[in-house]
This record gives structure tokens, C-alpha cells and sequence, in this order.
């Protein structure tokens, strides 16, 4: 267990170089003073787990987004078919978090693109959306990043992405207003032009 002292040197060294476990350890502890500062207390047995609990599911999962290690591997295909219309993969899940409430943004992610020569496999679309998605997030920067990564791992100009999504910061706090979403879109190449842009709502009409 790190002590007040250990931790303060950890963070003298500059937060980006801490390791895994320290991040963990740092974010347990500070969870901690969070707990108690609201009066919890972290001798019960059901809450004396939930800082090192947090702070596992903070860098393991809900931010593992932000480490550079978790950047997915791209499998790339020749399009030997010449398959040359649109590519949507629609509906894939988002579960992000908001950057300002720290609370979920939850909808869907639709990715479509055009073939320059070679096919991305399909669940690199999926794995790309959830390696952008597991950080501190605004809606806007993550449509755009889905978007420009794919364009870069695939050497293509042809990509649109959707994201309609919830933002619980909206809907279950402050203004506390369910069942509205918010749409975002990036769209490139031939995306801006109206013929394919009217196929892509085409498809997301299925
Ligand atoms: N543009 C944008 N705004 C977002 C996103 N997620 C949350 N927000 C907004 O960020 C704003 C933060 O505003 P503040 O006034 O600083 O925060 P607040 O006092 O908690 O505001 P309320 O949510 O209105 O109670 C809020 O209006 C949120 O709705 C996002 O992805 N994009
Ligand atoms: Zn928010």
C-alpha cells in the first residue's frame, strides 16, 4: 500500500510516466478520500473494496482508452472482389463517459467507408469505435477521431461516422432530461457529396 509520501513522489515524476499498477494504486487511494470526504464509511464490508475496485475498472476498463497499449490491431484485406460501394457497419455499441460529469454517454456508432483497395475486418470498426470511446469523452472529438483513424489505418478518403447517443450527464442529472440524444456526424470524401450521402441514410433506413 503506498503511502502519502510515496504517492506524492510518483506524481512528481509527472503523471503520463506512472505504470499501470500505479495509476491503479494513486486512484485507489484518492477514491478513498473521496468516500470518506461524502461520510461513507470504508470499514462496512460491501464498501471497504470499492476504491481498489474503482480504480481497476478506471484504467483496466472505462479509461483503458487512454494507454497507448490498447490501440487495436487493424486487420487489412486485399478487396480482391472489387468491392466498391459503401461498407456500413452500423449500430455498434458506445459506451463512453462524459469528460465534464465523469458519467456515461451511451448510444450507438455507425462507421461506413468506400474501398481504396483494400477491406478493413469487420469488428476493427467495432474495436477502433471502443478504443476512442474508453476515455474521457465529448461526443463531437470522438466522431471526429473514429473517423480520421480510419481514414489514416486504411490510406483511404472515403468514411462517415454517425453517433447518436445519450448523455447521462443530461438525462439523470441537471437539466434531468430522458429520452433525448444527440447526433453527431464526420463525414469525408465522397460522404460530403449528396449521391452518396443519400445511399448511407439509405442503408441506416434498413
Ligand atoms: N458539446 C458537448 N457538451 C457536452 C458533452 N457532454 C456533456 N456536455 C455538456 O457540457 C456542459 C458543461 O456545462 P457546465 O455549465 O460547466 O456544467 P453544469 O453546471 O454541470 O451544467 P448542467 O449540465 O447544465 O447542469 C453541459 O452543458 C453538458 O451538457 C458533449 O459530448 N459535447
Ligand atoms: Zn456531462
Amino acid at each position: 500500500m503506498q503511502t502519502e509520501e510515496s504517492i506524492a513522489s510518483v506524481l512528481a515524476r509527472g503523471r503520463k510516466e506512472l505504470t499501470k499498477a500505479e495509476k491503479i494504486e494513486t486512484i485507489r487511494h484518492h477514491f478513498r478520500e473521496i468516500m470518506l470526504a461524502l461520510g461513507l464509511d470504508l470499514e462496512d464490508d460491501s464498501l471497504k473494496d470499492t476504491p481498489a475496485r474503482v480504480a481497476k475498472m478506471f484504467v483496466n476498463e472505462a479509461f483503458s482508452g487512454l494507454d497507448p497499449a490498447s490501440e487495436p490491431a487493424v486487420t487489412l484485406f486485399e478487396n480482391n472482389f472489387r468491392y466498391n460501394e459503401i461498407v456500413l457497419e452500423r449500430d455498434i455499441p458506445l459506451y463512453s463517459y462524459c469528460e465534464h460529469h465523469f458519467v456515461p454517454i451511451i448510444g450507438k456508432v455507425h462507421v461506413a467507408y468506400v474501398s481504396q483497395g483494400k477491406v478493413i475486418g469487420l469488428s476493427k470498426l467495432n474495436r477502433i469505435t471502443h478504443y476512442f470511446a474508453k476515455r474521457p469523452q465529448v461526443q463531437e472529438r470522438l466522431t471526429i477521431q473514429i473517423a480520421e483513424y480510419l481514414k489514416k489505418v486504411m490510406g483511404i478518403a472515403d468514411v462517415a461516422v454517425i453517433i447518436k447517443a445519450e448523455h447521462l450527464c443530461v438525462a439523470s442529472r441537471g437539466v434531468n432530461h430522458t429520452g433525448c440524444a444527440t447526433v453527431t456526424s464526420s463525414y469525408h470524401g465522397q460522404f460530403l457529396t449528396e449521391p452518396r450521402s443519400r445511399e448511407l441514410h439509405a442503408l441506416l433506413a434498413v
